[in-house]
């Protein structure tokens, strides 16, 4: 193994300073050494609290000889300018999903990255690391239950300030896109979005909830259901109807309690909790990976699919109409 990783991360928002903490307090191999905002005076008081030094321009940041590898969590307009800076430099970067907002963005990332010669850029597609879905992708795998049929999911979020229509599909169940099609290990063919009642608590103009249904190549037929204010907590869920039995995602772990006539378990708050050891896994994975000189995690042309599927289903909300997905053939510089 080489030394140590150090690390430089742009975009010291919410999820940015869970990952600088995870690396830095449990995680081993590496250390968040830099940082890089838009919002310089708040990113200098990550920086002091953390120890880090700070960037004034990502780019800077990303060209220093000191850093050996890339994190990018602003927000997801600003990842491409910032993987591609990476690439440039020939670093290990983490990009947090979704890759880039357009699939012609996702591409041009690919692109770069196979001129490069070389896998660098992982995308944060933290599900594949969560045990839950990792012990279903084995249930599946066994064979024991028959071919997968149906997959019913929820992907709830407590509230979610400043989202519009489009978000639900393309920065939430961007997951659910990406996850199934690996969990069940087959490309989508067609997507639909529909409205429910909309929420008396949805912000603005926005829909919510919404139900995105996929269908993939072998006939399954997936629902997704994306509700943003559900108020209640953040709850996902997962079933994977099978022609010998159900596959159910199970919920994290937590002590139930009786009292007061009632039967009580919590339920998360957020993603940061939910997933927790997911992004614990991802990135212990990801660094051991960057110091062995090879990365195999989510690609970017993973990020690229999720992304001309996304696409697909924003189209077909717009319209309300059924749309249908091409999935160009893997480039050998992808297959594993
Ligand atoms: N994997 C997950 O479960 C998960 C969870 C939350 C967020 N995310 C993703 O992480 C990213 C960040 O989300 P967040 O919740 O931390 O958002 P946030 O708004 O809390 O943080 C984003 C940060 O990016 C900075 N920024 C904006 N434009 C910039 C630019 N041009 N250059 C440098 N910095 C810039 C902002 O100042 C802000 O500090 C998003 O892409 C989001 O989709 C992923
Ligand atoms: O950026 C976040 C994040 O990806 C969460 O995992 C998801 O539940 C939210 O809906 C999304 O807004």
């Amino acid at each position: 193994m080489e030394k140590n990783l150090n690390i430089g991360i742009v975009g010291t928002g919410a999820i940015g300073r869970t990952h600088i903490e995870r690396i830095n307090r449990k995680l081993q191999g590496a250390k968040v050494t830099a940082c890089a905002d838009a919002n310089l005076d708040f990113c200098r008081s990550v920086a002091e609290k953390y120890g880090l030094k700070v960037y004034e321009n990502g780019e800077d940041m990303i060209a220093d000889d000191k850093i050996n590898a890339v994190i990018v969590t602003t927000l997801d307009a600003f990842h491409e300018e910032y993987v591609l800076a990476a690439i440039k430099a020939g670093k290990f970067v983490f990009c947090e999903k979704p890759l880039a907002p357009e699939a012609q963005a996702c591409r041009r990332i690919a692109e770069a990255e196979i001129a490069a010669r070389r896998q660098l850029v992982q995308v944060g597609f933290m599900r594949r690391y969560d045990p839950g879905y990792r012990q279903l992708k084995a249930l599946i795998e066994s064979g024991e239950y028959g071919s997968p049929l149906m997959l019913h999911c929820a992907h709830r979020n407590p509230d979610a300030p400043g989202f519009t229509t489009d978000m639900p599909v393309e920065n939430s169940m961007i997951h659910e896109i990406d996850v199934l099609r690996w969990l069940i290990g087959e490309n989508y063919i067609s997507a639909e979005v529909v409205f429910p009642k909309t929420t008396k608590y949805a912000q603005g103009a926005l829909k919510d909830p919404q139900i995105m249904y996929l269908t993939t190549e072998s006939g399954i037929r997936i629902d997704v259901e994306s509700f943003v204010n559900c108020r209640y907590g953040y709850d996902i869920k997962c079933e994977v109807v099978c022609e010998e039995g159900s596959l159910n995602l199970p919920e994290p772990a937590n002590a139930m309690v009786r009292s007061k006539a009632s039967r009580m378990t919590p339920i998360c708050r957020d993603w940061s909790e939910r997933f927790i050891e997911a992004y614990n896994v991802e990135f212990q994975e990801w660094i051991n990976s960057c110091r062995a000189g090879v990365v195999n995690g989510p690609s970017a042309w993973d990020g690229y699919l999720g992304q001309v599927a996304a696409k697909a289903a924003s189209k077909a909300r717009d319209t309300q109409t059924r749309i249908a997905i091409k999935t160009e053939p893997t480039p050998d510089f992808y297959k594993k």
